[in-house]
C-alpha cells in the first residue's frame, strides 16, 4: 500500500494520471468490505455494509491544502471512486475547531513559477475529482473553514456544520489581497446566488454557522458532537436514492461549471503564475501570514 501511494503520488505530481489513467488500473484492489487507509494527512474508513467511506482529514495544525495533502486527498478519493462498495463519503476533520484552513499559504510564497504551476495544477484537480464524484458526497464541517477549506465543503454534496459561534466559513480571499479565481467564485454562485456572492467575495466575508445556514452556504447545523451522526443520516437519504439517476442529475448540474475549468485549465494556471509571482502579491501573502503568527503572541 505504501508503495502503491508513493508511487501514485508521484505520477499525480508528474501530470501522469490526466494523460495514461495509471492509477485507475493499479489501485482497483481497495476496500471491498470494511477496509481503512492511512497516509500522513488523511484517514479512511470504509464500512462495506453500508458502502459509506469517511474521509478523516489530520493534518495538524490546521489541515491546510499543500501540495502533499493535495496529493493525497486526490488519490485515497480516486480510490474510493473505483471501488464499486463505496457510494458515499462523508469528510471531516480530526482537529479540534478546524475543518480545514485552505491553500496552504506557505506554497504560494518565495518558491518558483514551475512550483506554483504544479501546486495550482494540484489545487485544480482536487476540485475536478472531488465536484465530478460519482458518490455522494457530504461534509461534516466540525471546525472553521477559511477560503479552499470553504470550497472544499461548497464542492460536496450537503453540509453540515457544527453550530459554534467560534467556527465561520466563507471565501476570505480578499482579506488576503488576492483574488477568488472563477472557479471558486462560480461554485459559490451555484450554491448561493450572484448577489451574495458577490458581497461575500467582495468582503472576503467569514459567516458564522447561523449566517451560512440562512444564505445557503450550509444545509444544516448541529451540535458540535452530532455532526458526523447527522451526515450519516443524511447520507442515508442520499443513497436511498438510485445511484444511476442521482449521479446523471448530479452530471448535468455540475456539467457548465466543470467544463469551464477544463476548458480554460492551462489559461487558469498561467493566470495564477503570473498573479501570484507579482512583488506585490508576495508581500500581501507574507504580511498576512506574519499577520496570523502574531495573532498568538
Ligand atoms: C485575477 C487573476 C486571479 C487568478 C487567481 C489568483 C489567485 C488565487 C489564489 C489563491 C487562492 C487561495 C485560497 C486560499 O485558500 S488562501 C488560504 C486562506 N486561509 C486563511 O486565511 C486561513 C488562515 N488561518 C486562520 O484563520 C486560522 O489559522 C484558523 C481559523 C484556520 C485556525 O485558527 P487557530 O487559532 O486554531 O490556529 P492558528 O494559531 O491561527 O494557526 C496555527 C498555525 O497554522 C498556520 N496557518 C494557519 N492557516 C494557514 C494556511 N492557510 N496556510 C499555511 N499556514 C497556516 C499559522 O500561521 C500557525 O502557524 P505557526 O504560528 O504555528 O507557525
Amino acid at each position: 500500500m505504501a508503495a502503491l501511494l508513493k508511487r501514485s503520488a508521484s505520477l499525480l505530481r508528474a501530470g501522469a494520471l490526466q494523460k495514461h489513467g495509471v492509477l485507475t488500473k493499479q489501485a482497483l484492489c481497495l476496500f471491498s468490505t470494511n477496509m481503512r487507509m492511512f497516509t500522513n494527512k488523511i484517514s479512511v474508513e470504509m464500512d462495506g455494509t453500508t458502502g459509506v467511506a469517511v474521509l478523516t482529514m489530520k493534518s495538524p495544525p490546521v489541515n491546510s491544502l499543500s501540495l502533499d495533502f493535495l496529493t493525497e486527498f486526490t488519490i485515497s478519493l480516486e480510490k474510493l471512486e473505483m471501488d464499486k462498495a463505496c457510494r458515499g463519503v462523508i469528510l471531516t476533520s480530526a482537529l479540534p475547531r478546524v475543518f480545514s484552513a485552505g491553500l496552504d499559504i506557505t506554497e504560494m510564497c518565495g518558491k518558483s513559477a514551475e512550483h506554483y504551476a504544479a501546486f495550482w495544477r494540484a489545487v485544480q484537480e482536487f476540485w475536478l475529482k472531488l465536484y465530478t464524484s460519482n458518490m455522494v458526497t457530504v461534509a461534516a464541517i466540525n471546525g472553521s473553514c477559511p477560503a479552499g477549506g470553504c470550497l472544499m465543503a461548497l464542492v460536496c454534496d450537503y453540509r453540515v456544520m457544527a453550530d459554534d459561534p467560534k467556527f465561520s466559513i466563507g471565501l476570505n480571499e480578499t482579506k488576503l489581497g488576492i483574488v477568488a479565481p472563477f472557479w471558486f467564485k462560480d461554485t459559490m454562485t451555484n450554491t448561493i446566488g450572484n448577489r451574495e456572492t458577490e458581497k461575500a467575495l467582495q468582503l472576503g466575508y467569514m459567516y458564522s454557522p447561523a449566517d451560512a445556514l440562512k444564505v445557503g452556504l450550509v444545509d444544516q447545523l448541529a451540535s458540535a458532537d452530532k455532526v458526523e451522526t447527522v451526515a450519516s443520516t443524511v447520507m442515508s437519504e442520499w443513497l436511498a436514492i438510485p445511484d444511476h439517476a442521482r449521479h446523471l442529475t448530479k452530471s448535468m448540474m455540475r456539467k457548465p461549471t466543470r467544463d469551464r475549468l477544463v476548458t480554460h485549465r492551462d489559461a487558469d494556471i498561467t493566470s495564477f503564475v503570473n498573479f501570484v509571482t507579482k512583488d506585490s502579491i508576495q508581500k500581501s501573502l507574507q504580511m498576512y501570514l506574519e499577520s496570523l503568527k502574531q495573532r498568538k503572541r
